[in-house]
């Protein structure tokens, strides 16, 4: 029997309720913190209180901490037993697990509902892909978000393994000949809602920073490479990018011009025998530019605006941008001084930039949709859960209306997002890529304004609920605090909110019958 497993009755532990011999109760766990009690954070006092010395202190600690703090190695190590006849019931966020909270899970995902986009394929999909983030990216997320570093290559290589690098891509060529998730999924029936898990998976399992700086500089900047580039340059730029040896990412928005984009001052000239671009000018916010090996940059040229892929070389210096999220996601200022880049990297027509780049606006938005909507679902399973074990004045903090008018309306902003995202998607697995282009485009776009506000909301209403510690970086509302600190980067990428808004009800309107009357 280890000393975990010693069985220890109440009476005893009520014994060792002194300064130098001090046992607590957690959840029928006997803790031995004579030790510990000088070192405890929240200081020695507050484990020297009558109510708490010897005593069951599980209520007063989960009013104060979260479950992992208790699975940490150096407190693991302060049980020395378990009181006889009783066994432990409470946890924690448990790996690969669907949590049994109420609309912490999609419908889809919670017992009892139905679907009828989902089939048994993404079912056993989103098991495998929920049990690989929270064993591989989820510890490497908590790390990174600390220490401020870019995500480790041993997680992109291991994502490389299940070629996950290719999944998120989406459905197409490019993952032919990919044993995809050890075999789970053939390339040919990987759609949009494989992709949706994976991306909602990520979001629930990562940081905001971690995931962007977990390549999602991809996600948006190879993409004009799959779709526009030469043959040539797709064989030697894809396959390495795919397999996490090299990195690319979109350098478009400017210190002069974002969503204006004909605004760009970035230029692209020829050289005297045309077979190169000179490129000068300047990117801001690029994610993943101080990492990445390529880029894919929109140019003004003398046709208007062309989109050409730029390798690391000669002419090229990325430096970091501190923003209020972590420094994890490596985001750019670049420079390009003289850059030459041979003509046949040009990605499409030169000056049918804006085309390029309008035909990758509608598969990245819908991304962020994904993250987004599952993203603020966890901020509601984070409430849940603390306004059920936080006691005011005696009682659950749910006891209070207000709080219960809070998480109604979060409640619903989740749901209204996830079932207008499924519905999109449903819609993109059963309509051409240009049939997308013309009528997704707004529902897209509203999708995507409308979420990002939701999530906005969402967590302002989560730190009213979590009050202090919602602005606090470390313990119970450190997910909190998270959230609210880096919310306003998905309300800003992929097109500013009102930008979207506009755009989706200018697509309304030029749809409107020319014989319509009220
Ligand atoms: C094995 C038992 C315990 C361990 C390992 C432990 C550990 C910790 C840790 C790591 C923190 C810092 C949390 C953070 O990052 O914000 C903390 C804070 C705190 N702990 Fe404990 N603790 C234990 C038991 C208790 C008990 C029984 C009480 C009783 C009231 C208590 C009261 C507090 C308080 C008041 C704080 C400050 C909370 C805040 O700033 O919001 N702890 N504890």
């Amino acid at each position: 029997m280890s000393s975990n497993d010693r069985q220890i009755t109440r009476e005893e532990v009520e014994k060792h309720n002194k300064d130098g011999d001090l046992w607590i109760i957690i959840d029928a766990k006997v803790y031995d913190i004579s030790k510990f009690k000088n070192l405890h954070p929240g200081g020695a006092s507050v484990l020297l209180d009558a109510e708490v010395a010897g005593q069951d202190a599980t209520e007063a600690f989960y009013g104060l901490h979260r479950h992992e703090v208790l699975e940490r190695p150096q407190y693991k190590r302060l049980q020395v037993g378990v009181i006889a006849g009783e066994k432990s019931t409470l946890h924690g966020r448990i790996s690969g697990q669907i949590s049994a909270v109420p609309y912490a899970e999609p419908t889809w995902l919670t017992e009892g509902y139905h679907s009828p986009y989902f089939t048994q394929n993404h079912r056993q999909f989103q098991k495998a892909v929920r049990l690989f983030m929270d064993t591989v990216v989820y510890p490497d997320a908590l790390a990174r978000e600390a220490d401020g570093k870019r995500p480790s290559q041993s997680v992109i290589d291991k994502m490389a393994e299940i070629n996950m690098h290719a999944m998120r891509m989406g459905p197409g060529k490019h993952l032919q000949g990919r044993k995809l998730m050890n075999g789970l999924v053939k390339p040919e029936e990987f759609d949009y809602f494989h992709e949706l898990i994976i991306t909602q998976e990520f979001a629930r399992s990562s940081l905001r920073g971690y995931g962007d700086g977990l390549l999602g500089g991809k996600v948006i900047g190879l993409p004009p490479v799959l779709n526009f580039g030469t043959e040539v340059l797709k064989a030697r730029v894809v396959p390495e990018v795919l397999d996490g040896k090299k990195f690319i990412c979109l350098a478009i928005s400017e210190a002069h011009a974002g969503s204006d984009v004909m605004g760009l001052q970035t230029t692209a000239v020829k050289s005297e025998d045309g077979k190169e671009w000179i490129i000068n000018g300047t990117k801001k916010w690029i994610t993943n530019g101080t990492f990445a090996d390529y880029f894919t940059v929109g140019c003004k040229t003398e046709d208007g605006f062309t989109v050409i892929l730029v390798e690391r070389g000669p002419g090229v210096e990325t430096k970091q941008i501190k923003t209020s999220y972590s420094t994890t996601a490596g985001t750019a200022y670049i420079t390009f001084d003289d850059v030459r880049v041979p003509v046949g990297n040009t990605l499409g027509e030169e000056g049918g930039g804006i085309f390029v780049m309008l035909s990758n606006f509608n598969h990245e938005r819908w991304v962020m949709c994904c993250a987004s909507a599952r993203s603020q679902r966890g901020i509601v399973e984070e409430c849940l859960k603390w306004t059920t074990q936080r006691k005011v004045f005696g009682k659950p903090l749910h006891s209070q209306a207000v709080i219960r008018s809070k998480l109604a309306a979060m409640i619903a902003r989740a749901e209204s997002s996830q079932h207008w995202l499924e519905n999109i998607t449903y819609q993109m697995c059963n309509m051409s890529y240009r049939q997308q282009a013309s009528k997704l485009a707004g529902q897209i776009a509203f999708l995507k304004s409308y979420s990002t506000s939701s999530g906005q909301e969402t967590a302002r209403d989560a730190v009213q609920i979590f009050g202090g510690r919602g602005i606090t970086a470390t313990g119970m509302g450190q997910y909190i605090e998270h959230y609210h600190r880096t919310i306003p980067f998905d309300a800003l990428l992929g097109g500013a909110e009102d930008v979207l808004a506009d755009l989706g009800v200018r697509q309304a309107l030029r749809a409107m019958p020319k014989n319509a009357r009220l």
